[in-house]
């Protein structure tokens, strides 16, 4: 079977295009990339496609400019649509604290994804081959990884698409020697400074030469077994976790009791799927500590930066620290006052009669003699109700308020007396007796409370 051919079925095997896709293609300026670019160019008119080729200048090597001009020359003669942007790799890298390898990933992802948006894309295409797999699978192997790792790169994820991905690179040579495809040569590819290159270059021969050749399409159709069944994994995790984990605020609940039921590597998984949540990958280290939470009856971890794991009931919470939500605000009531938090706004205001009938409104008179405050919770808090004075812990226990949300309940009180509770959990508000309206009230404090779009 030719070439062309094989990447047709590819593409379609996996849907990876469809007529009219307008698709954005990587390009180095290396081999894969420029036969990527040749193959698609001549797919064009059978798919319909729009294709705009994509190019990042990493600012690393001394040919960088070059490799650029390269791409856009070729661009040219192929009378397709070229961008390129030039990233300082270098800096992103001191920055983010990765490695350059990872620094050069982001900065592309992120201009692949910027254009795609910008110039109302849909395919990301890019050139990555059979041996890129392989080589992949043992990198993540020696650096230690689970199931995830050692599917290494899958043709399709999301929008991105790697049409070359069945074909080795010594097919992608014989293709561009056989078209005239005119590619540049990373020296770098070259040296033993990536660990890659080590196994690209080193260690592979040394396999083929003792297990021959073939041993390349052998492991390759390991690690497509190993992806499949990784595939249907992550399905069941999804399901799990759709099941086991609430999202409550900035909170992810983990249900212990449907948890506990699951076998162990399940719970790993599903511990691991919250942290992606939070955008971070954790340490196995980390997730066994968490699935040790299950047994204890209670206990509080931090991961890193300001992600907590606590255990809190039934349940193992998830959250991030963001900022602490105690505040406390003075309200002069001589003057209306307007006060946003999370995604209300509370305008307070005296006035001499209820004219509105979505307003809360509070008997001024005793507001007067002392400092009135809008505010967290503090230890001493209490609140007078129709059956008598209750301190304010024991109210949020009897209404079921859990712990991690009582900080975080808006107060208006004066000294330890609360006035009015705003109870954003369940929605409610609740106030205290002696500052309720009667027939007798003359004057009242007006509280607007406005939930903000989109907040
Ligand atoms: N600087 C870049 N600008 C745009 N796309 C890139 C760039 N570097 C890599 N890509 C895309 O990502 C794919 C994989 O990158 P990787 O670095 O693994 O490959 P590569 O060896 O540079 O590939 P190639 O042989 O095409 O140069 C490339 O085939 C290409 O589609």
């Amino acid at each position: 079977m030719d070439f062309l051919e094989k990447v047709r079925r590819t593409i379609d095997k996996h849907n990876m295009l469809k007529k009219g896709d307008k698709v954005l293609i990587g390009c180095s300026g290396g081999i894969d990339s420029m036969v990527l670019l040749d193959c698609i160019y001549r797919l064009k008119d059978e798919y319909e496609l729009d294709i705009t080729v994509a190019h990042l200048n990493h600012m690393l090597r001394q040919e960088a400019k070059e490799d650029e001009l390269f791409v856009i020359d070729t661009c040219r003669r192929y009378n397709i649509k070229c961008v390129t942007r030039s990233v300082d790799v270098r800096k992103l890298k001191e920055e983010q604290k990765l490695s350059e390898e990872e620094a050069g990933r982001l900065a592309r992802y992120n201009f692949f994804y910027e254009l795609v948006k910008d110039l109302g894309l849909n395919r990301i295409l890019l050139g990555h081959n059979k041996d890129d797999v392989v080589e992949t699978f043992f990198l993540n192997l020696f650096r230690g990884s689970g199931l995830d790792g050692l599917a290494s790169i899958p043709p399709v994820r999301d929008i991105v698409a790697r049409p070359l991905i069945y074909m080795s690179r010594q097919e992608i040579e014989k293709y561009a020697d056989k078209n005239g495809i005119r590619y540049v040569i990373d020296k770098t590819n070259f040296s033993s400074k990536y660990k890659r290159n080590v196994i690209r270059n080193e260690i592979l021969p040394l396999v083929k030469a003792k297990f021959g050749d073939g041993v390349i399409d052998t492991i390759f159709r390991t690690i497509n077994l190993i992806r499949d069944e990784n595939l249907q994994i992550n399905e069941l995790v999804d399901d799990i976790f759709k099941r086991c984990v609430k999202k409550e605020d900035i909170y992810y609940v983990l249900d212990i009791n449907e948890a506990s039921t699951l076998p162990h590597f399940l719970q790993k998984r599903l511990v691991k799927k919250v942290f992606k949540e939070f955008e971070m990958q954790v340490s196995l280290d980390k997730v066994e500590d968490v699935l040790n939470l299950f047994s204890l009856p209670s206990g509080k971890m931090k991961i890193f930066g300001d992600l907590i794991v606590e255990r809190q009931n039934d349940a193992v919470v998830f959250y991030k620290k963001v900022e602490k939500s105690d505040f406390c605000f003075e309200i002069p009531l001589k003057e209306e006052y307007d006060i946003k938090y999370r995604n209300f706004e509370f305008k307070f205001k005296i006035t001499q009669s209820m004219e509105h009938e979505n307003c809360i409104y509070v008997d001024s008179e005793k507001l007067f003699d002392g400092k009135i405050f809008f505010r967290t919770r503090r230890d001493g808090d209490f609140i007078q109700l129709k059956v008598g004075k209750k301190k304010l812990k024991e109210w949020f226990i009897d209404k079921k308020i859990p712990k991690r949300y009582r900080s975080s309940i808006p107060l208006l009180a004066k000294e330890s007396e609360v006035i009015v509770i705003f109870d954003v959990y369940n929605n409610k508000v609740t106030i205290n007796q002696s500052y309720k309206v009667t027939p007798q009230t003359k004057q009242f404090l007006e509280i607007k409370i406005t939930i903000l779009e989109g907040a």
